[in-house]
């Protein structure tokens, strides 16, 4: 098989501030991610995130974060944000998915949360991917407390060599592992992309991490990070 070069898109998550919507376009980034949970310290309301996606160039995805929305919310929010596409990211069931986003007018993401540790070894992405194959893609996140945003990686290693989907790799990269994840999983799907957010977060003097505030350095280094793996045939 002729070894392929694939642009691996990406997505920064849980934008709240316009200097990091710049940013993050500025750097690259294919999509921008508003968390619409209210219960996310990185929380934005649907008039906000409208606000923050006028300043998006063309071709710069808005994604509109939902942990178990109703329909309502979700076709109101979209309503606000031209172009959006949605991204469940809570229990929602397919056929959950398929009413939220309007009978599939609206695209959407759907995240598998996978468990850590051993209990990783009995998720079964090829079943999940099936059932959601509404989905323009599946989402790979960490699963913890809070439904995600948590920094926290999972066992990449854990899937299948040949998975029939579009995949989004998330859930604890940094510029430091984000190479390594996309040669590892880009030959198993039909493409992968990343999505990233408390890796590229500011720091606080104490080091703590501060949700939904942006480090424009650490969002140059992660594109740059991913262009390295980009540029590895596979
Ligand atoms: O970002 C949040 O605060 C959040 C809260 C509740 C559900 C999902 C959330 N984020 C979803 C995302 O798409 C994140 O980018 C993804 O979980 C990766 O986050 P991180 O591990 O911090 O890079």
């Amino acid at each position: 098989m002729t070894p392929s070069l694939a642009r691996t898109r990406i997505k920064i998550c849980g934008l709240t501030r316009e200097q990091d919507v710049d940013a993050a376009v500025a750097a690259g980034a294919d999509a921008i991610g508003f968390v619409l949970y209210a219960k996310s310290p990185r929380a934005v309301t649907a008039q906000r995130a409208a606000e923050l996606a006028r300043r998006l160039p063309p071709f710069v995805t808005p994604v509109l974060l939902f942990v178990n929305p109703t329909p309502t919310e979700v076709i109101a929010a979209c309503a606000l944000v031209a172009g959006a596409t949605v991204q469940f990211h809570g229990d929602e069931t397919p056929q959950q998915c398929w009413q939220a986003s309007d009978a599939g007018r609206l695209p959407f993401l759907r995240a598998a949360r996978i468990p850590l540790g051993e209990a990783g070894h009995s998720f079964d992405l090829l079943k999940y991917a099936d059932q959601y194959s509404q989905a323009q893609a599946i989402l790979l996140d960490a699963h913890v407390d809070g439904y995600g945003g948590a920094g926290q990686t999972f066992n990449w290693s854990l899937l299948p060599p040949n998975v029939d989907a579009h995949l989004v790799l998330s859930g604890g990269l940094t510029p430091a592992n984000v190479t390594d994840g996309v040669r590892l999983l880009r030959p198993r799907c039909r493409s992968l992309a990343v999505d990233v957010s408390s890796g590229v977060e500011a720091s606080a003097p104490d080091g703590s991490a501060l949700k939904g505030i942006k480090d424009a350095e650490k969002i140059q280094q992660f594109v740059a990070a991913v262009r390295a793996a980009d540029a590895t045939p596979f």
